[in-house]
């Protein structure tokens, strides 16, 4: 598995939709991760209005994956429009910061609110705890966040948008797990390909198997 530095420079012929959603509390470094997730680097960024949207191709076994992420804003004003953005997600991260245990009782909130909308076994789900570089300010320890991942069945990792640290192993994991479970449900002649073009304006395909639904 290789993420493609090229990004779509180097999109290959049969290439899988992934919509990937990022949740949680205001400030807990959603953009940052997906700075880093694209660009592979840390800028300071404005507070994120309703939503932003990036992508990014990861291949995982010779397919390539764009993953489609949006990076939804924290703050309460925006929360009644956020289920609009994972509603048919493939994957989500709920992120919290481990210096802030506020966040984390947010985590829980999100968590709670997915598990309305996600099918277990067809959505990747993925506890994040970003800001690990803050040892000394740490108010979640790993222990926590481990077991709230373990009670949910959930995947589990901490990361530093700043340091880097874990964010190319989180996208890679998301990728491969993506992967595996959209091949477990369809073979590869089911992947619709697809070309070039600015997906902002396409609808989602909303229903799983979603690589089975692309509708291109
Ligand atoms: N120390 C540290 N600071 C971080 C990290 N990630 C983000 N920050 C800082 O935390 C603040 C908030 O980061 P954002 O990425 O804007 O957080 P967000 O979750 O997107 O915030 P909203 O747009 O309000 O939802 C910024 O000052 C970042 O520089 C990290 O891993 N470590």
């Amino acid at each position: 598995m290789s993420h493609n530095a090229a990004g779509d420079a180097g999109i290959s012929a049969r290439t899988l939709r992934v919509k990937m959603v990022l949740l949680g509390s205001c400030g807990v470094g959603k953009s940052s991760l997906a700075t880093r997730f694209v660009k592979g680097e840390f800028v300071n960024i404005q507070q994120t209005v309703g939503c932003a949207y990036h992508s990014h191709v990861v291949s995982v076994n010779g397919v390539s994956l764009r993953f489609e992420i949006w990076d939804t804003a924290g703050q309460e004003k925006y929360h009644s429009v956020t289920p609009l953005y994972y509603r048919g997600a493939h994957a989500a991260l709920v992120v919290y910061d481990v210096s802030n245990k506020e966040s984390f009782r947010r985590a829980q909130f999100w968590l709670k609110e997915l598990e309305k909308q996600y099918i277990p076994d067809s959505t990747v789900v993925w506890l994040v705890g970003n800001k690990a570089d803050l040892t000394h300010d740490r108010q979640v320890s790993s222990q926590e966040g481990q077991n709230l991942a373990e009670d949910r069945g959930l995947g589990f990792m901490e990361t530093s948008a700043l340091s880097g640290d874990h964010v190319t192993q989180l996208l890679q994991t998301i990728a491969y797990r993506v992967h595996e479970l959209t091949w477990d449900q369809c073979s590869l002649s089911d992947w619709q390909e697809f070309h070039r073009e600015d997906l902002k304006n396409r609808p989602f395909f909303s229903s799983l198997p979603s690589c089975c639904n692309t509708g291109t």
